[in-house]
Formats: C-alpha cells, sequence, structure tokens
C-alpha cells in the first residue's frame, strides 16, 4: 500500500501548497475532476471574464445618455465563451502536467477519494482502473464543494444546468430561468440578460442578497425587478416539466414560469459526504462542513482542511488565505499560524456590483452595538455625475466614536472602490483620521468614500 508523507485531496487550493521548500517530501496530490478546482474552471475566473463582456454590452446600450449613439450589431456568444476557455483550459492543463510529469516528488491520483480510516484513504481511478488504497502521515482535504440542487428539481428529470457546465452551452437560451436569488443567480442574470437572454429569477426568500446589508439587499432587489423578472418567495412547489419542444416549466407559487432554460444557483453544499469524512473520523458541523480550528487543524491528528469543505465563507480570498496558514503549519508545526477571518470583504460581480467588509445595520442592531450610519449616493460626487449614476450608495456603519465598522457598497467599480474601507477596517483606523488626515484624489470616485465618512453623524464629544 502506498504511504506519502502528505496526501491532498483537490487542486482548487490545495495545489497552491506544495511549493520548493516541499522537495524532500513525498507529496501525493488527488484530483477526481479538473485539475485547478473550482475558481479557475468554472467559478471567479471564468464568470469574470463574462461578466467583463456583459459589462461592455450595457455600457454600449446605456452610452446614449453620454451623447454617444452606440448599438450592438451582434453578440458572438461562442466567440465569447472561447475566448474564455481558450485561456483558461490550457492553465489547468499545464497545471496538471506540471504535477504530474514535472514537479518532484509529487505523485498524482487522477480519481475520487475517500475516507477508509483515519489518514486512510481508497482512490476510485477516473479510468475505471482498480481502487488504490494509500495513507499518508498527515493529510490536506481541500476538496471544496458542489452545486446544492433542489429536489424537486433534481429529481424532475428536466434539463437543467447549474454554474459548472452554463458557461460551456452552445448558444445563449432565449428565455433563461434562474433559480436562487444568491451571489451566483445575480452574477448569472447579469451575464446571461446583457448577452442577450430574457431572464427570469426565481429565488425562495423574500429579496435577493439577502446576506447583504438590508439597505443594500432591498436596492439591489428593486433594480434587479426592473432588468429581469423576478419572482421572490418562488421556491418549487411541484417538479419541473419539460415539454417535447424543450421548453422547460417551473411551478412555484406564483404560478407556472416558461423558459428554454434552466439554472440552478441555490447554494453550494461541501463535499465531505462523497469523501466519506466522517468515515475518517472527522468532525462535521451539520451542514456537512468539516471542522477545523484556527490552525486549520481537524479532529483528526494530522489532518487539515481549508476552503469550501470546512470554511463558513466560500471565497476565494478565503480559501487562499487557509491554503497558506496550513502551507506554514505543515512546514514548521512548533511554529503554528492561526487564520484570521475577523474581516472578510466580498463582491458580487452583478451589475451594479455590490461589494461589502464588517457589520450590517443588522447585525447591529441584533447584536444591541451602538452603531451610526451614512448613505452616501454615488451621484452626489464629481465622478458620480460624470457616470450619470443615479442608484450607486456607499454605506458606512459605524460606533458612535468613529470606529469603522462595516462598509457596503453598490456602484460601479465597487469591488475595487471597497479596497480603503477593507484597510481601514482591517488595521482599526477611526472615520475621522482616514477622511480628514489624508488626501482625496479630485474629482476621482473615491471621494464617494470620503464624504461617507464626513457625512457619519458621530459623536462631537468624542
Ligand atoms: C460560479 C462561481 C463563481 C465564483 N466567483 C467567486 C469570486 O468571484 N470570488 C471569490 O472569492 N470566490 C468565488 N467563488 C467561490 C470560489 O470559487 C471558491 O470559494 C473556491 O474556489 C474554493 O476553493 P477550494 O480549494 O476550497 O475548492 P475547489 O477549488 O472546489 O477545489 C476542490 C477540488 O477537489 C476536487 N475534489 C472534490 N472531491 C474530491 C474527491 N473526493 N477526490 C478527489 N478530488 C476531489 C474537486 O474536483 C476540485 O478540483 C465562485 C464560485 C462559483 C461556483
Ligand atoms: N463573487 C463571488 O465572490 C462569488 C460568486 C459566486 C459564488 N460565490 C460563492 O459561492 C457560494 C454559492 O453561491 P450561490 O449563489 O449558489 O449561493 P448563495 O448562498 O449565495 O445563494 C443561494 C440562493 O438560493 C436560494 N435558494 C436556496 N434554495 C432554493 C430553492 N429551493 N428555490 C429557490 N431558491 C433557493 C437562497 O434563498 C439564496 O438566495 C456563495 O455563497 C459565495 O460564497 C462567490
Amino acid at each position: 500500500m502506498p504511504h506519502h508523507d502528505l496526501v491532498i485531496i483537490g487542486t482548487g487550493s490545495g495545489n497552491t501548497i506544495p511549493d520548493e521548500r516541499f522537495a524532500d517530501m513525498d507529496v501525493a496530490i488527488v484530483e477526481h475532476g479538473v485539475f485547478g478546482g473550482t475558481c479557475l474552471n468554472v467559478g471567479c475566473i471564468p464568470t469574470k471574464m463574462y461578466v467583463y463582456a456583459a459589462d461592455v454590452a450595457e455600457t454600449i446600450r446605456r452610452a446614449g445618455i453620454y451623447g454617444v449613439d452606440a448599438s450592438i450589431d451582434k453578440i458572438r456568444w461562442t466567440d465569447i465563451r472561447d475566448r474564455v476557455f481558450s485561456r483558461i483550459d490550457p492553465i489547468a492543463a499545464g497545471g496538471q502536467r506540471y504535477r504530474q510529469f514535472e514537479a518532484p516528488n509529487t505523485p498524482v491520483y487522477l480519481g475520487h477519494a475517500r475516507f477508509t480510516g483515519e489518514r486512510a484513504l481508497e482512490v476510485a481511478p477516473t479510468d475505471g482502473s482498480e481502487p488504490v488504497t494509500l495513507t499518508g502521515d498527515r493529510i490536506v482535504v481541500a476538496a471544496g464543494a458542489r452545486p446544492a440542487i433542489p429536489h424537486l428539481i433534481a429529481s424532475s428529470g428536466v434539463t437543467f444546468h447549474t454554474s459548472d457546465d452554463v458557461m460551456r452551452i452552445d448558444e445563449v437560451p432565449r428565455r433563461l430561468t434562474i433559480v436562487g436569488g444568491g451571489y451566483i443567480a445575480a452574477e448569472f442574470a447579469h451575464v446571461f440578460s446583457a448577452l442577450g437572454a430574457e431572464v427570469t429569477v426565481a429565488t425562495r426568500g423574500p429579496a435577493l442578497l439577502r446576506e447583504q446589508d438590508e439597505d443594500i439587499s432591498s436596492r439591489f432587489t428593486s433594480l434587479a425587478a426592473q432588468r429581469w423578472t423576478l419572482y421572490c418567495d418562488a421556491a418549487p412547489t411541484a417538479p419541473p416539466e419539460q415539454r417535447d419542444d424543450g421548453t422547460i416549466v417551473l411551478h412555484c407559487q406564483h404560478g407556472a414560469i416558461e423558459s428554454d432554460a434552466l439554472l440552478v444557483a441555490a447554494g453550494r453544499i461541501p463535499n465531505s459526504d462523497r469523501l466519506d469524512a466522517a468515515a475518517g473520523g472527522l468532525a462535521l458541523h451539520s451542514d456537512g462542513r468539516i471542522v477545523v480550528d484556527p490552525q486549520q487543524r481537524t479532529s483528526v491528528p494530522g489532518v487539515y482542511a481549508l476552503g469550501d469543505i470546512s470554511s463558513e465563507f466560500q471565497l476565494k480570498h478565503v480559501a487562499n488565505h487557509e491554503a497558506a496558514i496550513v502551507r506554514h503549519n505543515l512546514l514548521y508545526p512548533d511554529d503554528p499560524r492561526e487564520t484570521n477571518n475577523r474581516h472578510v470583504p466580498a463582491a458580487v460581480f452583478t451589475d451594479p456590483q455590490i461589494a461589502s467588509i464588517g457589520l450590517r445595520e443588522q447585525d447591529c442592531r441584533d447584536r444591541g452595538i451602538p452603531y451610526v450610519t451614512k448613505i452616501q449616493n454615488y451621484g452626489d460626487v464629481a465622478f458620480g455625475w460624470a457616470m450619470e449614476d443615479t442608484t450607486g450608495v456607499v454605506k458606512l456603519v459605524a460606533s458612535p466614536d468613529g470606529t469603522l465598522l462595516g462598509a457596503h457598497l453598490m456602484g460601479p467599480e465597487a469591488s475595487s472602490l471597497i479596497q480603503p474601507m477593507i484597510q481601514a477596517i482591517t488595521f482599526g483606523l477611526d472615520a475621522r483620521t482616514m477622511a480628514e488626515k489624508q488626501y482625496w484624489i479630485h474629482p476621482a470616485l473615491p471621494e464617494v468614500l470620503e464624504n461617507a465618512l464626513l457625512g457619519l453623524p458621530l459623536d462631537p464629544e468624542v
């Protein structure tokens, strides 16, 4: 039975761990899918390449407002698709080639791993050959998550897509229904509507992006209802049907929704079940995430977990941070480091963009934390005028003494514009110092942050 110093399950963030400092270790890597994991192949990177194309299309459509008349002659979907994947696929293939044939001491098992005991695995090769059992002194579980499919849809037999395959389809459907109202629904609704589909969004909850600050969620929901057909409180009530002509009929409490394609974006569940994590002795949360401590150690000595399979944040920058902590702790077990997920920012690359960090107003209210807020419109600063922006906002949440607690942005470039707020909240810069003790370039867009900071109704006595 092969035994390795270290076994890594999953080549998303897990594949970033072995570097030259592991050269004297025998590090096995197990992967049952495409090398490179979710972010590279079916997640962050291809979606944002599509979002960029969608943004270009929307910019053209809205150009008339600036006195520039323009129109779109044609959306060449297959060219957009092929540009995306001609960049990405070679990276995945190159990553696999490197680990398999070029990197020293990294045997690669192409197959599905599952635990058979503590630090013991069985790998069923993807080529159908005999399963291999192997053990490791240490194991890193970086096996990610997969789309959750509501039972009524999964069992219905209708054709449906998830984020795993929808970017590779051959044409933009005339009518697309998206089930879900979170990140993936919001991003793909933008992409497909900008690129020509009539989009319907049917979500279970009363609003879209409900994890956001309440003002951002409600403003975005209103905008989305203007742009797409939106049904809230609309979880499927009966199995969807598919007619002979391919039309899919989704049933919810609002009635029957007809479309030519169905995209399910109803959350992602950790892959711990398919890995038989429990057979490996790994303690699990009730939602299937592997329990880890701040050093990313699981309940089994020598076994670490990171990323979507264990984290409460299904975000690539979090998975990367956790992978860096695991790498350090594997190399320097006597001087371990801890993951710092106190202030985790996130962005939704929809239209308009949304970005956030820190406490939401509802968190402060629910926890009884004293707070003040300020909502500053993009349209109140010069660059906002230049953009003719009417919907962009910066919402800040702070303690009455000026300690910044949260920042919630919706508007153009929100994912970049938020970075100074990430820095301020992470390093404890207070609102007054941030606003007044540095220059803000005039008339650049960050002036909306400056005005939001200056507008916070802080306690004058402090
Ligand atoms: C559509 C979409 C868009 C996203 N956009 C963003 C974004 O813009 N920004 C952001 O921060 N995050 C984004 N995310 C989230 C981000 O992609 C994930 O948080 C991140 O990729 C998780 O990394 P990971 O290493 O934990 O898992 P993964 O990258 O999923 O890697 C897990 C790997 O393990 C393999 N594997 C699983 N089980 C087994 C097994 N039993 N045996 C062998 N191999 C196995 C899988 O095939 C996979 O390659 C997006 C996700 C999706 C789905
Ligand atoms: N830009 C980014 O960083 C980015 C982009 C995409 C995905 N992600 C990550 O991937 C995760 C998964 O994304 P997601 O959008 O699938 O999940 P999500 O948790 O963001 O949203 C799930 C949505 O589906 C709805 N829903 C659940 N069950 C339903 C049902 N039966 N019928 C109708 N609606 C239902 C929920 O109410 C919710 O609105 C995100 O939480 C995020 O962490 C990040």
